[in-house]
């Protein structure tokens, strides 16, 4: 795109009434799979985070079957019981929606950023790049190992560096049950990956309403480099996985985490537990804004299946050992489409 145009100003426009060429996917494409969804058939797994930490053993043993289920045959599930204060929730959602509501030329410092830049604010996911644009603003802050934040709106930083540590407490919970759940130490994937300086990025993306939402794309089919996304939205639908094929529409419990299996789970795993195929679509009645924190390896940290998993029997590895700092660059800069970027590190 030559000039920047974020979508929030586009859709700010009360004479929009059609979208513009460059945002139209192709259409037997939205309409195939937007006829494909279904719902309700099977319910997402759903783990009560509490019992993992604090539960009986017989209970702790339980959670960590549901997790095995659920990294295996679903690479998502539903948080719930994890503790983290539903205000803070609340509170990280309203601040990025007033991020989005500074001015274009507030917002325009973080512009135009290379992919590895702690802060970028940008449209579609690489305008330079893409093909289609996505129907989405998005804001990208990279909070850990180092803490970075915008100073504006006021309180955004606070918010943002409360929310980021409680998420990471849970995801460190959680890598333990699922480590275990592949018959590993709990700490093993910790260790391995450097977990202390695990790379922690959080999403914002800003899906403002649609005129014509059954042509446009807010999210297309991908999968997250990573090993945990954890997801909060503003209670507006629109998050898709894929499931045995089909897409499933998935609105989660109120105050639940939903959680997403990354590229580096399925590389550590060795192909056991796959990154899960997602995606966002808009509709034409309100603004959706969904906050996406992913939490990898430590960047420096070269990821491949993990020594333990091969030894006990789970071998030939299936993926090349690569940097996850060096991952993420190639995921970033070049267009999104689907697990292209994982297919790169397959044997
Ligand atoms: O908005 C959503 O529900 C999905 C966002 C997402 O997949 C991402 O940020 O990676
Ligand atoms: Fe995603």
């Amino acid at each position: 795109m030559a000039t920047f145009s974020s979508i929030k100003r586009m859709a700010d426009d009360p004479n929009l009434t059609c979208i513009p060429p460059s945002y139209v996917f192709q259409i037997e494409q939205a309409v195939v799979h937007l006829d494909d969804v279904e719902g309700g058939e099977e319910t997402i797994p759903i783990i009560d985070y509490s019992l993992l930490t604090s539960g009986t053993r017989e209970q702790r043993i339980k959670i960590i079957q549901d997790l095995r289920y659920a990294c295996q045959e679903w690479g998502f599930f539903m948080v719930i019981n994890h503790g983290v204060n539903e205000g803070l929730m609340k509170r990280m959602l309203k601040s990025c929606k007033e991020f989005f509501h500074l001015t274009e030329e507030e917002k325009m410092e973080f512009q135009d950023k290379h992919v590895l830049d702690p802060i970028r604010y940008g449209t579609s996911f690489n305008a330079s790049v893409d093909d289609i644009f996505f129907w989405r603003d998005y804001l990208k802050v990279k909070v850990h190992p180092e803490f970075h934040s915008p100073d504006k709106p006021t309180g955004f930083r606070q918010v943002l560096e409360e929310y980021a540590k409680a998420v990471r407490v849970i995801v460190r919970g959680l890598l333990g049950g699922i480590s275990e759940s592949l018959d590993l130490d709990s700490d093993c994937i910790g260790r391995a990956l450097d977990i202390e300086s695990s790379l922690q990025i959080l999403t914002a993306n800003l899906y403002p309403p649609c005129p014509q939402p059954g042509l446009a794309m807010g999210f297309p089919p991908h999968s997250d480099h990573g090993l945990l996304t954890m997801l909060i939205h503003n209670g507006i639908s629109g998050l898709q996985i894929q499931h045995r094929g089909k897409w499933v529409s998935v609105d989660g419990l109120p105050n639940a985490f939903l959680v997403n299996t990354g590229d580096h789970m399925e590389i550590l795993s060795n192909g056991k537990y796959k990154s899960v195929l997602h995606r966002a679509t808009v509709n034409n009645k309100a603004t959706r804004i969904s906050i996406a924190t992913s939490n990898g390896p430590s960047p420096e940290a070269v990821v491949s299946p993990v020594h333990d998993l091969l030894e006990n029997g789970c071998s030939p590895a299936g993926y090349i050992g690569m940097k996850y700092k060096d991952y993420l660059e190639l995921q970033q800069s070049n267009k999104l489409d689907g697990k292209s970027c994982l297919d790169r590190v397959k044997v």
